[in-house]
């Protein structure tokens, strides 16, 4: 087996939503303090502003101050997959009893602290069965080629035929190398939003949740040529979503290809609330560990470059 060890790249920079969500950290205790923006039911999220308003969506932070108003806006993000062709996260989670396992199999093998890593990558192969036992990724430590079994039940009943079987191909299927990474987040650190690289993986990204939620924002691609702000004018979309702690998260098709994804580092995220309508919930991230499984292409180079940063 082999494993490769890194300091993640992480933390998005400069952007304004990253600004405003370190304003949500350092001015707030509680979302009620904020000027939450909450747009309608599956609308793609809407550009966060900072700025004087009147409208009945947001409160002042300073309301005592008539000459300095200052509204935050942030994203409320949803808890149902947005409709990104490809994208599918139903409505199923691992046990809690396999995710402690999954969970203290990692943090003793990797994550025991003493190096300061945050990210491993791990490499196999899914078998054939003229080769004998057929797996989904031989070579791979066996806590981890047991949980692509039990995903591959799991998820059976819950995908699209052919989404499953790109996954989890058949025991006839030929051999393909394949790839898991091991990322740990602490609270407050994310990933930078990226395509994952295209000519290292192939179609058909599976992704696992432990310890922690987090919310996952998608943008769109940009088709090349295009510029400005974009997003009211529809050349380019954002979705947010929260990911509860293990779910199970699939990238395929334009999912895969045409919409970055990415982690914001924030200590919380706001959320739909799950009972009340229009309501949110704020919740406050912990240790967060993925799994994530992905096809390497033939012949790509995979050891010793970092994966991140990525589009191409
Ligand atoms: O932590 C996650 O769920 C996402 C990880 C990821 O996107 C990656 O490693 O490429
Ligand atoms: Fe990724």
């Amino acid at each position: 087996m082999i494993a490769v060890n890194y300091t993640r790249q992480s933390e998005r920079e400069g952007s304004q939503l990253c600004e405003e969500s370190m304003a949500l950290d350092q001015t707030a205790d509680s979302a009620e303090m904020l000027s939450i923006y909450k747009p309608e039911a599956w609308s793609p999220s809407s550009p966060v502003a900072i700025g004087d308003s009147d409208t009945d969506s947001v409160d002042s932070l300073f309301d005592e101050s008539p000459h300095r108003q200052l509204h935050v806006f942030t994203r409320v993000a949803g808890r149902a997959a947005p409709p990104i062709p490809g994208l599918f996260v139903p409505d199923i989670r691992i046990s809690a009893e396999l995710a402690n396992e999954v969970t203290q199999k990692c943090m003793e093998m990797y994550f025991d602290g003493r190096h300061g890593i945050n990210q491993v990558m791990l490499f196999g192969r899914s078998t054939s069965e003229v080769e004998g036992d057929a797996t989904l990724g031989a070579g791979l430590p066996p806590f981890l080629v047991s949980l692509l079994h039990k995903l591959r039940d799991l998820l059976q009943p819950a995908l699209p035929q052919q989404i499953h079987a790109l996954l989890f191909p058949g025991k006839s299927a030929p051999s393909r190398a394949r790839q898991a990474i091991l990322n740990l987040y602490n609270p407050g650190e994310g990933i930078s939003p990226h395509v994952d690289l295209l000519k290292r993986f192939d179609d058909g990204i599976l992704g696992i949740s432990f310890g922690s939620g987090c919310v996952m924002s998608f943008e769109k691609v940009r088709s090349e040529g295009k510029s400005g702000s974009g997003s009211e004018h529809g050349d380019s979309a954002r979705w947010d979503l929260y990911l509860p702690e293990r779910s199970i998260l699939v990238l395929s098709g334009e999912a895969r290809y045409q919409w970055t994804h990415g982690i914001e580092g924030t200590l919380k995220d706001v959320v739909k609330s799950e009972t009340k309508d229009g309501d949110h919930d704020t919740i406050r991230r912990g240790t967060r560990l993925s799994i994530t499984y992905r096809w390497l292409l033939p012949g790509a180079d995979i050891v010793g470059e970092p994966d991140q940063p990525p589009s191409e």
